[in-house]
């Protein structure tokens, strides 16, 4: 319609300029995402139809309202003039896709706002505001009313004026002092932290080409790199997260019951403990602009947290344009500390962030259930513990949920958002309200011992501390987690968390410490192996960074640089030899099979029980919660992609291995799936014959 459109325009006469805008006050979201895996649709070429309307002999201006990403803004980068409401979003996101901009996006935008900004836009796929691509040059005006009315009045302006200047493939990519410097750093950069992601390194070359290149020759190593994400499987891994990801907004109950729009504007919401997790909450929901009473059991730990808060928020202030203005933290009616638990009265919203301890949940949710209105919903944030035990200490059980953040809270996307046996439809709404408002993305999820994400990282944990016992070292498994795309692998994570955090838990499971019984075996619990080894670390103090020691040695306590440690290497080959376990080379294969494929397992079994309504959640929350790369598509999808029989061999392999590790006994789903023929993974849950029970 586009080309047509051109042609005729420019055939007829009467035509002195064409204004080029979109439906509804939207310019273009790009391509059809969808689209990417039909041969059908790559048949149109888009690149040809930009150089034709820059090619047009009448001034052609784009009105850019809404959005223009991708494809939209490569059109808008062919019309001579580029018009945008001050409320626009521009951006070229292929990369968040798995791809490149294909229709000529990578050699036009270095021409118009140089190679830096270029660069940075094309690798990160970010969406900047109107008033900064103004600011870089990437439209001509901005306008507060009506756009349209504003590009036509550009084009009767510019009808007549030569048109050459403005034609972007004409014009040399602006020289930089130090272009080769500066590409080298660039590189090194996009490479450091793409991590086995494709697309960011291509589109660099892509955008180097047209620094090296004359346009006609960039736009065809353009099309080059093009094909090669296409074909990559990175970008079918990358796409299918978007929609899982639009997925997961879609829940309901058993009932059909799905409350999609609870306003929230006028919600007062309270935040109660003000540790690292109270904070990092408190700071995202004065992001949201959500009025905030923060609640501290002293006063001693009130001013700790509201310190801590402070410097929190100044921090995401900087970031923001007019941040200190929007968030307006200062003022008493946005936010408040207080340790006055009177102040319970009036909240719409309570989150509790007190530290895991289900006595001391029970007797807060107990105070809550006493002093809140009738209407006010409880919301408990925690990692693993049973939603229904605490909303038993309660006369309001419907009114209790569970919303799991994920440390740093205000900067992680990810929101667990677990519902009990009497949790209301009306309650998950809510919730599932507030994580958007607060930018996340909530996962609605069933209830059971560390949910969904803690629940599936067990096992892989637990595997990695099974391959040290084994003949491993921490670097070797966190060195081939890192390769398969982590940021960091199992033991850095330890660290960095601090193992005295699973110490605990464990302590309270009776695993370990005081409560267990005298004579246990060192490897055995309730006849599984278990490993002491986390145990045996804290009790010699190294709980990871914060001690200077855990799994690596760091350069001091509070440290973040890791250095293998010769104690650790010691420590395991004694350890070995206390157990009489014979040390054995293990290859990368196995390490990353068995750490993966126990975590997969888990989520079949997961997927079985009803606890997550469909693979899509579990990548997901993978995904925004626990750091799994981003082109791998999310675990149970990278088990589709290695192939169910696969899987399921290999497990079967490692569990006779290991008869007395329960996890890696393939889950009897992901049997199924492999008699009935490796079903596609949209498939799967048509084979369960209870259709998510619990939601
Ligand atoms: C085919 C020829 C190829 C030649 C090469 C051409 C080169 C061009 C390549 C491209 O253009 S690739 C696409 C680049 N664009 C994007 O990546 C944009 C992705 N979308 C977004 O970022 C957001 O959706 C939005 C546009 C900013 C809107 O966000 P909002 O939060 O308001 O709504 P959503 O819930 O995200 O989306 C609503 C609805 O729309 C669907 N959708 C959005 N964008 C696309 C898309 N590009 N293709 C297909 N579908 C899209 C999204 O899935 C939602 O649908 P439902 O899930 O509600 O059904």
């Amino acid at each position: 319609a586009l080309e047509d459109g051109l042609k005729k325009a420019d055939a007829d006469p009467s035509v002195k300029a064409v204004m080029i805008c979109g439906e509804n006050g939207k310019f273009s979201a790009g391509a059809d995402i969808r689209g990417f895996s039909s041969p059908k649709t790559l048949g149109v070429a888009l690149g040809p139809i930009v150089s034709l309307i820059e090619s047009s002999e009448k001034p052609v201006v784009a009105a850019i309202e809404g959005v223009a990403l991708g494809g939209g803004l490569e059109v808008a980068l062919g019309c001579h003039y580029r018009v945008a409401h001050a409320k626009a979003r521009m951006g070229l996101p292929e990369v968040t896709i798995g791809l490149l901009p294909g229709a000529e996006g990578t050699q036009r935008l270095p021409r118009l706002i140089g190679v830096p900004a270029a660069l940075d836009m094309i690798t990160t796929g970010k969406h900047i505001p109107a008033t900064e691509a103004l600011k870089l040059g990437l439209v001509d005006e901005i306008v507060e009313e009506n756009t349209i009315e504003a590009a036509i009045r550009l084009a009767n302006k510019v009808i007549g004026q030569p048109l050459g200047p403005r034609r972007l493939s004409l014009k040399p990519v602006p020289k930089l002092p130090n272009m080769e410097a500066f590409l080298q750093e660039a590189q090194v950069k996009v490479k450091r932290q793409a991590r086995g992601f494709l697309a960011p390194e291509l589109c660099f070359q892509a955008v180097q080409a047209a620094t090296q290149r004359p346009f006609a020759e960039g736009v065809r190593r353009e099309r080059e790199l093009f094909q090669v994400l296409l074909s990559s499987g990175q970008a079918q891994a990358l796409q299918y997260a978007f929609f899982a990801e639009r997925a997961v907004h879609r829940w309901a109950t058993p009932g059909g019951i799905n409350l999609l729009f609870i306003i929230f504007d006028s919600i007062l919401l309270l935040s109660l403990g003000l540790g690292t997790m109270g904070q990092g909450i408190v700071t995202s929901l004065v992001k949201a602009n959500i009025p905030v009473v923060a609640l501290e059991q002293n006063l001693e730990y009130l001013n700790k947290g509201r310190k801590a808060v402070m410097v929190l928020l100044e921090r995401e202030a900087k970031k923001m344009e007019g941040g200190a203005q929007k968030l307006d933290f200062h003022n008493p009616a946005r936010l408040q500390f207080t340790v006055d638990f009177n102040l319970l009265h009036d909240v719409d919203l309570v989150i509790e962030a007190v530290f895991e301890n289900m006595a001391l949940k029970k007797e807060i949710f107990h105070k809550l259930s006493n002093i809140c209105k009738p209407g006010a919903l409880l919301c408990t944030n925690t990692s693993a513990l049973d939603i229904d035990e605490i909303a038993s200490a309660t006369s309001r059980p419907q009114q209790v949920i569970g919303t799991h953040f994920f440390s740093p809270a205000h900067v992680m996307r990810l929101l667990e958002i677990i519902y009990g046996r009497h949790t209301s439809p009306s309650a998950i709404a809510t919730a599932m309200q507030l994580a958007k408002d607060m930018k996340k993305v909530g996962v609605v999820v069933g209830n059971c011992f560390g949910f969904v994400g803690n629940r599936m990282m067990f096992p892989y944990v637990e595997q990695a501390v099974f391959l040290l016992e084994e003949g491993s070292r921490p670097e070797a498994v966190d060195q081939v987690l890192e390769d398969f795309g982590f940021k960091i692998g199992p033991f850095r994570m330890s660290d960095l968390a601090g193992l005295d955090v699973g110490w605990r838990s464990r302590k309270g499971q009776g695993l370990t410490g005081p409560s267990l019984p005298a004579g246990s075996s060192a490897r055995q619990r309730r006849g599984q192996r278990y490993s002491p080894l986390p145990d045996l670390l804290c009790e010699r103090g190294r709980f990871g960074q914060k001690t200077g020691k855990g799994w690596y040695q760091y350069e001091r306590a509070g440290g973040r640089t890791a250095t293998p440690d010769p104690w650790i290497h010691g420590f395991l080959s004694q350890y070995r030899d206390t157990h009489r376990i014979e040390t054995r080379y293990i290859d990368q294969e196995e390490i990353l099979e068995r750490c993966l494929f126990s975590l997969i397992n888990e989520g079949f079994a997961i997927l079985a029980e009803g606890i997550a309504s469909g693979p899509e959640h579990l990548d997901v929350i993978y995904l925004n919660g626990y750091g799994w790369p981003k082109h791998r598509g999310g675990p149970m999808f990278y088990a589709s992609t290695v192939g169910l029989p696969r899987v399921l061999a290999k497990l079967q392999k490692y569990s006779e291995a290991h008869p007395d590790v329960p996890k890696l006994r393939p889950s009897a789903f992901l049997k199924k799936l492999v008699a009935v023929g490796n079903a596609p993974l949209k498939e799967w849950m048509s084979y369960l014959s209870r259709q998510s029970p619990k939601l």
